[in-house]
């Protein structure tokens, strides 16, 4: 039985424009996620994580100039109205957004924010709406579920915020779940509270599809089916997160590995590298320790690598 495919990215470039000089946030990314997969990307702030999956609700900055093509099921999104694209968004493809705290909307009661997109997506009034909710929160473990409902977010811990979000964001059954960094400025606890949570949404929906991206290694490998890392706009290294976590193929996923508490906390030496500016060659080749003279010129594409895709010349 081979699995189909929920999102196709087909060369995507995602250009800041800043007047005297451009970002390319997003430089020629291809990839692709199953139904019912959890893909995690990874990588070092600013390597274009939340751009790319911004970019596939297109909620992107208005300075942002796109191209590429986005396919969502047999739905080219690239030429899709913003009328449109409301459709789709928080009902087929729904974003949990980085700080839950502050898109909240801090004047109006959670439970009312919670039901907005079951409201306007699968036409329920506004009784039977509230009633969802109070299952919501008591799925999501945010009790006493009846009063919680009528509360402000300021009302709601950190990590209850976190929960409802994922509960609004889960409400109308959507085929692809984007999330962007769950775990930011949570404590371990509350981190394993999360991976739970996403387990369990996992669990009750089999075909739903997770994107994931953060900078958590531990959170990606307890939920990911597959690991995508980014490095300046490019995406390196697509592997099975078993694999990834085993043995990296990208000399930068090894660096990512070795940075981990558990694996030596060995820091990546140089800086991270300027998105105006990109180095030549490979990206990574000023901190790799495995470069070659050919790192420094020449770009390496993207390498089939039995089922894995390695951007390394190591591997040609
Ligand atoms: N509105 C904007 N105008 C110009 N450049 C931007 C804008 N938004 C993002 N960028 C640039 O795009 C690049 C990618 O940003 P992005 O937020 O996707 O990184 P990220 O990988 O999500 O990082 P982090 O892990 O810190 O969230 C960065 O170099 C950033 O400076
Ligand atoms: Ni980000």
């Amino acid at each position: 039985m081979s699995q189909q495919t929920i999102l196709r990215i087909n060369d995507l470039h995602i250009i800041f424009d800043l007047g005297n000089s451009s970002v390319k946030a997003v430089d020629g990314v291809n990839f692709e996620i199953l139904e019912g997969e959890t893909i995690g990307i990874i990588g070092e702030s600013g390597s274009g994580k939340s751009i790319l999956g911004l970019s596939i609700l297109r909620l992107l900055p208005s300075n942002a100039k796109i191209k590429g093509e986005t396919w969502f099921a047999d739905k080219n999104l690239t030429y899709y109205s913003e009328e449109d694209m409301r459709k789709i968004r928080g009902k087929e493809i729904a974003w949990i957004p980085q700080n839950p705290s502050a898109s909240f909307n801090p004047v109006l009661k959670i439970g009312f924010q919670i039901a907005e997109p079951m409201v306007l997506h699968m036409s329920l009034d506004k009784i039977q709406a509230r009633k969802k909710v109070v299952e919501l929160l008591q799925l999501f473990g945010i009790q006493p579920a009846e009063e919680r409902v009528d509360q402000y977010p300021y009302q709601y811990s950190g990590g209850m915020r976190q929960r409802a979000m994922v509960a609004m964001g889960t409400s109308t059954k959507p085929k692809l779940l984007i999330a962007d960094e769950p775990t930011k400025g949570l404590d371990n606890f509350r981190k394993k509270q999360v991976a739970f949570m996403f387990r369990k949404v996992k669990d009750d929906n089999k075909d739903l599809s997770i994107l994931l991206i953060t900078h958590d290694l531990s959170f990606a490998q307890a939920l990911c089916d597959r690991i995508a890392v980014m490095y300046c706009g490019q995406i390196i290294e697509i592997n099975l997160s078993e694999m990834f976590f085993k043995e990296p193929l990208h000399p930068y996923g090894k660096a990512l590995l070795e940075s981990l508490p558990a694996r030596g906390m060995k820091s990546i030496p140089g800086e991270i590298p300027s998105m105006i500016n990109p180095p030549s060659g490979c990206r990574f080749h000023p901190r790799c320790k495995e470069a070659m003279d050919k790192c420094k010129d020449m770009e390496p594409p993207l390498l089939k690598i039995n089922g894995s895709m390695v951007r390394c010349w190591h591997y040609a």
